[in-house]
């Protein structure tokens, strides 16, 4: 298959930036990464976005902002990188999610393809969430195909564990795919199963904004300053959701931080952190078997303490992503580059025990240059 030259847009669930990736892949075994960006939101913007999430109340003049920011993102990689719009061959543009219900068959990401195309002059893939929750999958976590593809050689079981806003997990096991192997087209036959664990920087973010300690708790500060509060977090894991088995996923406010009301801004980031990192380990018992070691990407690799909590948790070594020469920041953006391939090849972005989609599943919708 010929590699293709592809931008990867990302706007995640923290509402910190767009990620920008510029790569080369087949879509299959193949990732050349070649730059990445990253740009920041302002607060306007931030609060903007916060406005719309839920779906609810018009949201047209912050899409066409999003997606205009979006382009502004392309314009400025294609510059660091030297290279001209003309030769790249497609764009694949997340876009950001204000709702996801999969339960109720909805999930929606703004974001205008057709509009981002006639701006950048390149051919934009989006919408990659809808045609697997319309078939009843749950339409995320979509990284981990991209996971398996990267991989292929460390050892397993591995566990890659992505903290944004939420934290997801892909868990890479030694066996051959159950449903025939379709997906994984010469990448090896390593079983993959996914899922959003739980929480991951957004409820620690709000309280730390709300109580003016900044956007977030650089490097975990705050948190090791605190104490946990076991009734408080015993209460944030009475919640339904860790009972569940996978594939299963979660809206950013999924999770309701009543139990840390009234601790201090110390102790509520040390027993929010610990929410998230007991909450990915009550994934283990969910899984085939425990993995060996635990690769951590995301924002949330940036917290020392929530770290040294999950390393403390997991009893497997815990590394950021860079321990094996990936870039923790830019794998999302990355991985809708390399999807947005896959899914002109017309190859599945999810499986069942990726999402919960009955069969493999392609997606994303085409947006090619007007004639
Ligand atoms: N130095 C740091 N110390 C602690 N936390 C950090 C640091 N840098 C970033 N973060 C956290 O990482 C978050 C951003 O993570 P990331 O960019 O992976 O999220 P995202 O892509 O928006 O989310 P998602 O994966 O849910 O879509 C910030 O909101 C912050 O909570
Ligand atoms: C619905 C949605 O946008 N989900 C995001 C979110 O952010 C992290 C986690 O929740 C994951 O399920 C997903 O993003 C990544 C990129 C994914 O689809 O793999």
């Amino acid at each position: 298959m010929p590699l293709k030259t592809v931008i990867g847009l990302m706007s995640g669930t923290s509402m910190d930036g767009i990620d920008a990736a510029l790569l080369r892949t087949d879509g299959i075994a193949r990732v050349e990464p070649l730059a990445f960006l990253t740009i920041p939101y302002d607060d306007a913007f931030r609060a903007a976005l916060r406005g719309c999430l839920g779906g609810i109340g018009p949201v047209e003049a912050v899409e066409r902002a999003l997606t205009d920011a979006h382009a502004d993102a392309v314009a400025r990689l294609l510059a660091q990188a030297g290279v001209a719009a003309s030769a790249v061959d497609l764009i694949g543009f997340h876009g950001h999610t204000i709702h996801h219900a999969p339960d109720h068959r909805r999930t929606w990401q703004i974001g205008d393809g057709a509009r981002l195309a006639a701006a950048t002059g390149i051919a934009v893939v989006n919408d990659f969430r809808s045609a697997d929750v319309a078939a009843g999958g749950q339409g995320a976590p979509l990284v981990p195909l991209f996971h398996r593809a990267l991989a292929d050689g460390l050892p397993r079981p591995l566990a890659v564990l992505n903290i944004g806003g939420v934290a997801n997990v892909t868990w890479i096991g030694d066996g051959g795919i159950g449903d025939g192997g379709i997906g994984n087209e010469g990448i090896g036959s390593h079983q993959v199963i996914a899922c959003d664990t739980g929480p991951g920087n957004a409820l620690i973010d709000d309280w730390v904004l709300r109580h003016g300690g900044g956007r977030y708790d650089a490097d975990g500060a705050l948190a090791a300053a605190g104490a946990v509060n076991a009734d408080a977090l015993a209460a944030l894991l009475a919640h339904p959701y860790f009972a569940l088995p996978t594939p299963k996923s979660l809206d950013r406010d999924a999770f309701d931080p009543a139990p840390v009301a009234g601790l201090s801004l110390a102790d509520g980031a040390a027993t929010l952190t610990a929410f998230t990192a007991e909450s990915v380990a009550r994934i283990v018992p969910h899984l085939p078997a425990a993995p060996v070691r635990w690769l951590v990407c995301g924002g949330g690799r940036r917290n020392a303490t929530l770290m040294a909590m999950l390393a403390d948790r997991l009893g497997v070594p815990v590394a950021a992503v860079e321990s094996v020469g990936w870039d923790g920041d830019a794998l999302e953006a990355q991985a809708f580059g390399y999807l947005a391939v896959r899914s002109r090849l017309g190859l599945p972005l999810s499986e069942p025990a990726t999402t919960g989609v009955p069969v493999p599943m392609t997606g994303g919708r085409f947006h090619p240059l007007a004639a």
